[in-house]
């Protein structure tokens, strides 16, 4: 990063209090991404079109399940961090303007941009100074040119405001974390003066200080480092936003298809990703197999992006094979339940995780949800716990067959099996015998690798994971015998 701006914006930040900062969308990243810029020391307000939401916020209640966002909440002061409803009164407010709204699929698998549509247009009928607009949603290349399109056709000024592209990293369960202490900050411009904030803005992160103020603080990784600025053309900061999920994505259908070949040659996944991982030009990160990728962020992104890379003209067949691998994870999974327990119907089975990934109570593109959709269309009885999405799972799953305990243990009484779906680290800490005293039968099915395997064989389970031999491991894999 040139020094010229990081003088600039340590210039700004011993002057003044901070930028004025406005976020469009209270959701996971909106509502992340303010309490943050507050904690850096901006002055934040946060908008929402959800009324009920805002009040509740306004109330110093968190609608998500995200870790330290409460507590980081009830640090701010009401001049420091507000909420409206009202996208005018936050616009006029503030130097820069973060759009964090959804940008779900459409039928086409393209990226619905109707929620940014509205909130530029309403954006452009408050603008009373210079302002800069920040692309925080995921989107296509060029929505960036896009947005500046509709601030001129509702009368904007081209001097009158620049739009960014800030596309953002975080992951739901570590949202905070990972926005403070980002591996990088990409900032799509070609103008100088949009730069300028910008880098104001990240610049307690960008020249270490806010990391000194709150040295050894739960919430942020241990010895943070200031992160790189990278400044590219919008275009490319919005194909990085994309090519960046799609690679993850693609390294986990990676590990998946090797899990398959794992099980068929008696080899352990994890010890074959922990291998590979070593190997720093491969890395350790997304190399868990299990029940593929959920979540509100890689199927739809990944969607959006073949769509994009084919109007493009471009040969996506890489891409569709990643999902391919992905839609096929959660069939394999019921073939080895059907496996054990033949006839579903009736059975009782517990379930523990509902979520799209341990830590969050999002359960958007859960293949948790999937699979007990499925298990429900089969007969079986549900009896499910996850730590904290059992009320956003009840809103999308069948409310017949299935009901919902307080605790793991409750869940297994009486089972005939235990699914383990979903990556809460507790549940790894349920002892064994518990389980054993509490299931009508000694199966596990475990979707993420999460128990320790050689302990639940030891303690009498069928134990059946992802991408390890359920035989014992020195045994010779059946299919290999076949071809001998
Ligand atoms: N969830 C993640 O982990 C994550 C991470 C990085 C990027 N993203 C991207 O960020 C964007 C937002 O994702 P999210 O998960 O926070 O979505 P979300 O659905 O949780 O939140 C979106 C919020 O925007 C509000 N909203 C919609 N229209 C509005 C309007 N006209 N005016 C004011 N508010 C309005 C909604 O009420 C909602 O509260 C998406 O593009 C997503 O792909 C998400
Ligand atoms: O090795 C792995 C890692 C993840 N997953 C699954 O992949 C999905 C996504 O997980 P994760 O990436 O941790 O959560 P998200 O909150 O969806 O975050 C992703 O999507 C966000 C939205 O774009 C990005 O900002 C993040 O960088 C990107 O990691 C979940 O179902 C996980 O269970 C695996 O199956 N194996």
């Amino acid at each position: 990063m040139p020094n010229r701006n990081l003088e600039l914006c340590m210039m700004d930040r011993s002057g003044g209090q901070g930028t004025r900062i406005a976020v469009v969308g209270c959701g996971y990243v909106g509502l992340v991404a303010a309490v943050c810029f507050a904690e850096i020391g901006h002055s934040v307000i946060c908008v929402d079109n959800d009324a009920a939401k805002i009040r509740a916020l306004q109330a110093g209640q968190i609608p998500i399940h995200e870790e330290h966002l409460a507590e980081l909440l009830a640090l701010q002061s009401s001049a420091s961090l507000r909420f409206t409803t009202s996208i005018a009164e936050a616009v006029r407010a503030s130097d820069a303007v973060f759009i964090a709204v959804g940008t779900p699929p459409l039928d086409n698998g393209h990226a619905d941009l109707s929620f940014i549509e509205e909130v530029a247009a309403e954006i452009s009928g408050a603008i009373d100074s210079y302002k800069v607009i920040v692309e925080k949603s995921t989107v296509p290349v060029y929505t960036s040119d896009w947005i500046s399109k509709i601030l001129r056709r509702n009368g904007v000024d081209p001097s009158a405001a620049d739009v960014v592209s800030n596309p953002e990293f975080l992951r739901e369960g570590t949202a905070v974390r990972d926005f403070l202490c980002p591996d990088r900050i990409i900032v799509g411009t070609c103008s100088d003066q949009a730069f300028r904030v910008m880098t104001s803005i990240y610049g307690p992160l960008l020249d270490g200080s806010y990391y000194r103020r709150r040295a050894s603080a739960d919430f942020l990784s241990h010895n943070p480092t200031a992160p790189p600025l990278v400044r590219t053309s919008p275009a490319s900061a919005e194909l990085i936003k994309h090519a960046s999920n799609a690679f993850l994505a693609l390294k986990i259908s990676y590990v998946n298809t090797i899990a398959s070949m794992c099980e068929i040659a008696g080899a352990d996944v994890d010890e074959v990703a922990h291998g590979m991982g070593l190997d720093r030009r491969i890395g350790q990160q997304f190399l868990s197999a299990g029940l593929g990728y959920g979540g509100s962020c890689f199927p739809k992104d990944l969607k959006a992006f073949r769509s994009l890379g084919h109007e493009m003209g471009v040969d996506v067949a890489l891409l569709r094979e990643v999902e391919r691998i992905n839609e096929r994870q959660i069939d394999g999974f019921m073939g080895k339940i059907r496996s054990i327990m033949w006839n579903l119907r009736n059975k009782k089975l517990a379930v523990l995780g509902l979520a799209f990934k341990g830590g969050t109570d999002d359960v958007r593109e859960s293949p948790a949800i999937k699979l007990v959709r499925q298990l429900l269309a089969e007969g079986c009885e549900i009896v499910a716990f996850d730590p904290a999405a059992m009320t956003t799972a009840r809103r999308v799953l069948p409310e017949e067959g299935i009901s919902y305990v307080d605790n793991a243990l409750d869940a297994m009484n009486d089972a005939d099996a235990l699914l383990v779906l979903t990556d809460w680290p507790e549940f790894r800490e349920i002892d064994p015998q518990a389980m054993k005293v509490q299931l009508a039968q000694p199966i596990v099915f475990d979707a993420r690798n999460l128990l320790d395997r050689e302990l639940m064989m030891q303690r009498g389970f069928t134990y059946v994971s992802i991408g390890r031999p359920a035989v014992e491991e020195c045994e010779e894999p059946v299919a290999l015998r076949r071809r001998a």
